[in-house]
C-alpha cells in the first residue's frame, strides 16, 4: 500500500535565544491511507511539531515530506495554502471555532473560503450536523454548545471540504473522560464512513489500543510503531 504521508529523515529545532531545543530528530515515517492513526508520548515529545509539519503548517531544516505524493517542502507559500486548504482538515485541543457564527455558519466557511456554490455548500453542511448529532443545533453559537458539542461542530468543519487526511491534535484533552471517548468514536466512525486518513495526538496509552496504527515518541524520535493487521473488507478488496 502507497503512504498516505511519507517523512524521510525529518528534523525540527526551535531556537530559544542562544539555545537550540531538537523537537524532532531524523523522523523516518509512513502514514497509511484511509486508517486510524494515533501519535503517543510524553509532553514534550514532539508530537505537536510533528503534526504540525504533517499540516504544512511549519517547515522542518531537514527532511523529505511526501503528502499523496506531492513533495510539498517544494510547493510555493500560495499553491501550499491551495493544498491545505483542498487536502487537510484540522481539528484543535480548544476547538478554535469562529464564536460569533452558529455551529451551521462554522462548518460552512471552509467552503464558502473554497468557493462551492451554496446549494451544494447547503447540503454539505446539514449532512455533516447530522452525521455529527447536531441536527438540532445548528443555530447555536459555540458559547451556547457544550465542549463535547464543539468539538463536534470542528470534526463536522474539519470534514467539510472533503479532505484526505484529518489532523487532530489532542482533540479530548479539554473534554471529561466519558465525553473525550464518545469524541474519539465519533472520529472513529468519521473516518470510516468518509474514507479519510486521521492521524491524531493523545498522552493518553489507552488511546493506543483503538488506532489501526500508533505511533509512540520520545524526546523528539519515534521509539515503536505499531499496525493493526489491515481490515478485512480492505484485504477481500
Ligand atoms: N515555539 C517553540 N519554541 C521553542 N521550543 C519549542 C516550541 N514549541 C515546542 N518547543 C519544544 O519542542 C519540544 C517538543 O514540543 P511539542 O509541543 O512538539 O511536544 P508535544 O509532545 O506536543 O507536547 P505536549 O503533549 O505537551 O503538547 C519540547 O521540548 C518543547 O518545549
Amino acid at each position: 500500500m502507497n503512504p498516505h504521508v511519507r517523512l524521510r529523515g525529518i528534523s525540527r529545532t526551535y531556537r530559544l535565544g542562544a539555545v537550540d531545543v531538537p523537537a524532532l530528530q531524523e523522523i523516518d515515517l509512513d502514514i497509511l491511507p484511509n486508517r486510524f492513526t494515533v501519535i503517543s508520548g510524553a509532553s514534550g515529545s514532539g508530537k505537536t511539531t510533528l503534526l504540525n509539519l504533517i499540516g504544512c503548517i511549519d517547515r522542518p531544516e531537514a527532511g523529505q515530506l511526501h503528502i499523496d505524493g506531492v513533495d510539498v517542502l517544494a510547493l510555493s507559500d500560495n499553491a501550499l495554502s491551495d493544498f491545505r486548504a483542498r487536502r487537510l482538515g484540522f481539528i484543535f485541543q480548544t476547538f478554535n471555532l469562529v464564536p460569533v457564527l452558529s455551529a451551521y455558519e462554522n462548518i460552512e466557511y471552509p467552503l464558502r473560503l473554497a468557493g462551492v456554490p451554496a446549494a451544494e455548500r447547503r447540503e454539505r453542511v446539514l449532512e455533516l450536523l447530522e452525521a455529527v448529532g447536531l441536527a438540532d443545533r445548528a443555530p447555536n453559537r459555540p458559547g451556547e454548545l457544550s465542549g463535547g458539542q464543539r468539538q463536534r461542530v470542528a470534526i463536522a468543519r474539519a470534514l467539510a471540504s472533503r479532505p484526505s487526511l484529518v489532523l487532530a491534535d489532542e482533540p479530548t484533552a479539554n473534554l471529561d473522560s466519558r465525553t473525550g471517548a464518545a469524541i474519539l468514536a465519533l472520529m472513529r466512525d468519521m473516518q470510516r464512513r468518509y474514507h479519510v486518513s486521521f492521524v491524531f495526538s493523545s498522552h493518553d496509552p489507552g488511546l493506543m489500543e483503538q488506532a489501526d496504527d500508533s505511533v509512540q515518541m520520545r524526546d523528539g524520535r519515534i521509539v515503536a510503531i505499531h499496525r493493526q493487521e489491515e481490515a478485512t473488507s480492505e484485504l477481500a478488496a
